[in-house]
């Protein structure tokens, strides 16, 4: 059986994580955190996220630590806000506990304290901006695509829903990293995130990154190659949010068996590439 500890556990992915964990017969939820002194501190976590009881009582963040080392969970999911997630990587790697972490706008200095945690702690990971098998294969697609219309000028749109708190999303982020490597250009130069004013003409090298928000969109990404006559849009949508979810469902099967102290992907984890 492997034992799972969910944090941002009421929050929409954490909730669809234990939902989804309960209808597994090899897994099983040890112990949900929330927000420090959550208001929902004491409550059933399997009632809570619409699974029925679990006998886990959710605990704020503050307990995380004494609560990781009584449950000793075989992996900690978290699907927060960054600069929550890097405080409980550090905590849970320093416990001794793999991580899948799904969390998305993480700066460079953060990703690179979450990498070293994993490192120095030698504890399993995957760290994704995005779990579903699709766009797993659209990011290695748009690998493969961009050298080959490197002069095309290269525009990224995301759209989401509007309680969405990071700009823009962690998967187009990922695309962009991914087109600008695959064409040898440096992410700091060429990232241009969406255009106001007397901006000039556009530059061949330059990379655009636009995010929309509204209503109850799951995730839309969209990467254009724009060409003189011509155009590809290679598009992802995400209709329900269940797609993340079987990922995460992947991810938590894989990472007791990773390498340590190395971040996997979810190529890894889904056998791609
Ligand atoms: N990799 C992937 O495939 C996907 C990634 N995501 C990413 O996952 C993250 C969460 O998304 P979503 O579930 O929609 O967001 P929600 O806001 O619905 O959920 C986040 C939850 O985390 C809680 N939280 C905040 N701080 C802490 C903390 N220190 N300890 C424990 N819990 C905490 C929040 O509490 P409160 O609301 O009270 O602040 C909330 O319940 C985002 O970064 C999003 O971009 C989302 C979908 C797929
Ligand atoms: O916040 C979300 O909802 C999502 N976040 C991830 C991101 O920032 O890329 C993944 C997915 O698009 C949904």
């Amino acid at each position: 059986m492997i034992k799972v500890a969910v944090t941002g556990a009421a929050g929409r992915m954490g909730s669809g994580i234990i939902r989804k964990i309960t209808e597994q017969e090899d897994m099983e939820v040890v112990a949900a955190i929330e927000i420090p002194n959550s208001p929902l501190a004491g409550k059933d976590a399997g009632v809570q996220a619409g699974a029925g009881e679990l006998g886990v009582e959710i605990v704020g963040s503050e307990k995380l630590e004494e609560t990781l080392k009584a449950t000793k969970p075989d992996v900690l999911v978290d699907f927060t806000i960054a600069p929550a997630a890097v405080e409980t990587i550090k905590t849970a790697t320093a416990c001794g506990v793999n991580i899948v972490v799904g969390t998305t706008g993480f700066t460079e200095e953060q990703m690179a304290s979450n990498i070293k945690n994993v490192e120095d702690n030698k504890v399993g990971a995957v760290i994704s901006s995005n779990m579903a098998i699709g766009v797993n294969v659209f990011f290695n697609t748009l690998k493969k695509l961009a050298p080959l219309l490197y002069d095309f000028d290269i525009e990224i749109i995301e759209a989401h829903h509007n309680q969405k708190k990071d700009a823009p999303s962690g998967t187009a982020m990922t695309a962009f990293e991914v087109i600008a490597e695959s064409l040898g250009r440096d992410p700091e130069e060429v990232g241009v995130y969406g255009r106001q004013g007397m901006v000039g003409k556009r530059t061949p090298e330059e990379i655009g990154i636009h995010a929309i928000r509204g209503g109850d969109i799951v995730g839309d990404h969209t990467v254009l190659f724009v060409g003189d006559g011509e155009r590809i849009e290679v598009k992802h949508q995400a209709h329900t949010r269940e797609v993340f979810i079987a990922g995460v469902i992947r991810a938590i099967r894989y990472v007791p068996t990773a390498e340590k102290g190395v971040v996997s992907s979810m190529n890894d984890v889904l056998g791609l590439e």
